[in-house]
């Protein structure tokens, strides 16, 4: 800038910057036409239950904590509330990894052998589950989507002191039922005692990059404020940043359905088809995650956000994703049985793209066949091939082929 004229911009503009520094900053909402918050569909349903959480317990670090799961991501859980000061138990199933994890403070399975992290001193591991939760003030869920049903019914509710909150953070479909997580632990609202309070986590967040404390944003997302507001407390630090969402509709179905998107964008790169047919398949799979989450009473924002577009993306182009990864080796030509024997982590995104073949169909019930493929071609398609009906490159000629109109 060295004309006359935009100096005399620059001023007003630094004149107007030293005026708004001096003003308190007010927020105030701009006037214009009201709008109508469509509250989520389930959401009526749901009870709302007082949370357990006192503001006294989270900022004295006197919560206890229960992470189920000791996976990757319970893993990093558990490192991330023991580094926040709180007092974390972590329920493993193998003795030997409870003992590594208290004689060595690392998990040997899930931490890099030649590194030197190791969990902080407030995280001790036990794989007895009535010990684990004897005291538990809070339950964090690390356990796969598929075997969550079991490990809640017999495992944890046996041993669940009523109101003790449950933040789940695992993101898929159960198979048997077509539920999302949210609506599995809606289902088991335990009518004899008081209902469970929930509250999901969920965005990009390898556990990898968390055990490394590079820095990390997600959501929490729980119907009740306070004990949302809770728990964003106790899992913010210095390289965790959380948001809170009161839309757990949005926030489940986005973290569920982006796994879908991710083993399409594997299969797409398997194939070799360039980064232009991957761009292309994971937008046209946001505007169907988008589609299907608004039918189940998710908001636009939601899907926009962390657990959306921000999952979709980190998991669709991060090398280490293992849905992508699956779908990658699918497309390379590896036969889904192998993949599936030689996975040693997992890939929720099989199990929820078939789940949700059978979802689809109950949302719109009205719809023919190719009606619901031209309305979810992504998502049916990556069913498909993982049915193995249709080979993966066929199934793009035929998306390629179907005709396409305004794009929503
Ligand atoms: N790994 C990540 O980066 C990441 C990030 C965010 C969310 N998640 C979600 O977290 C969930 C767990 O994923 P993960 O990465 O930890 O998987 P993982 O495969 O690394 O570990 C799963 C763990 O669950 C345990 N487990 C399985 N069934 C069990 C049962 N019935 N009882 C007790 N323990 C059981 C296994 O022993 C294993 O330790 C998934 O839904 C995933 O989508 C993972
Ligand atoms: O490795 P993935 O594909 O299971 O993705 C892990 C997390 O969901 C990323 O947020």
């Amino acid at each position: 800038m060295t004309g006359g004229g935009d100096r005399a911009v620059m001023d007003t503009v630094q004149q107007r910057l030293a005026f708004l520094s001096t003003q308190p900053f007010t927020w105030r909402s701009r006037p214009g036409p009201r709008r109508r918050r469509r509250p989520p569909l389930s959401a009526s349903r749901a009870t709302v239950t007082a949370c357990v959480l006192s503001p006294d317990a989270v900022a004295e670090r006197r919560v206890r904590v229960t992470v189920c799961g000791g996976g990757s991501f319970g893993s990093a859980m558990a490192f991330l509330l023991g580094s926040n000061g709180y007092p974390v138990t972590l329920l493993v199933r193998r003795e030997a990894v409870a003992e590594c994890i208290n004689a060595e403070r690392r998990n040997p399975r899930y931490f890099p052998a030649d590194g030197d992290i190791r969990f902080p001193e407030a995280v001790r591991a036990t794989t007895d589950v009535a010990e684990a939760l004897r005291d538990c003030d809070l339950c964090v869920h690390a356990i796969p989507v598929q075997s969550s049903r079991a490990f809640f019914e017999q495992q944890l509710l046996p041993h669940w002191r009523p109101g003790t909150p449950i933040l789940s953070t695992a993101k898929g479909i159960e198979a048997g039922t077509g539920q999302f997580l949210y609506e599995v632990l809606e289902s088991l609202q335990p009518s004899h005692l008081s209902p469970l309070p929930t509250a999901f986590l969920s965005g990009p967040s390898f556990a990898d990059e968390m055990l490394r404390q590079l820095p990390t944003a997600a959501v929490v997302a729980a119907r009740d404020a306070t004990l949302r507001r809770a728990l964003a407390e106790m899992l913010s630090s210095s390289v965790f940043k959380v948001f809170r969402s009161s839309d757990v509709v949005g926030v489940e179905v986005s973290g569920a359905v982006k796994n879908v998107i991710a083993v399409a964008a594997g299969i797409s790169e398997g194939l070799g088809l360039g980064m232009n047919a991957t761009a292309a398949l994971v937008t046209r799979g946001c505007s169907e995650m988008r589609r299907l989450a608004r039918r189940l009473g998710a908001r636009s924002v939601t899907l926009a956000g962390l657990s959306g577009v921000g999952d979709t993306f980190m998991t669709c182009f991060g090398a280490q994703s293992r849905n992508r990864t699956f779908g990658f080796r699918l497309g390379r030509g590896e036969p889904l049985t192998h993949i599936l024997e030689t996975s040693a982590q997992t890939a929720e995104g099989v199990h929820t793209a078939r789940a949700l073949v059978r979802r689809i169909g109950e949302l719109y019930p009205g719809y023919q066949p190719r009606r619901l493929e031209m309305t979810f071609p992504v998502l049916l398609s990556v069913a498909d091939v993982l049915e193995g009906g249709v080979e993966p490159r066929q199934r793009l000629t035929d998306w390629m082929r179907m005709p396409s109109g305004s794009e929503n």
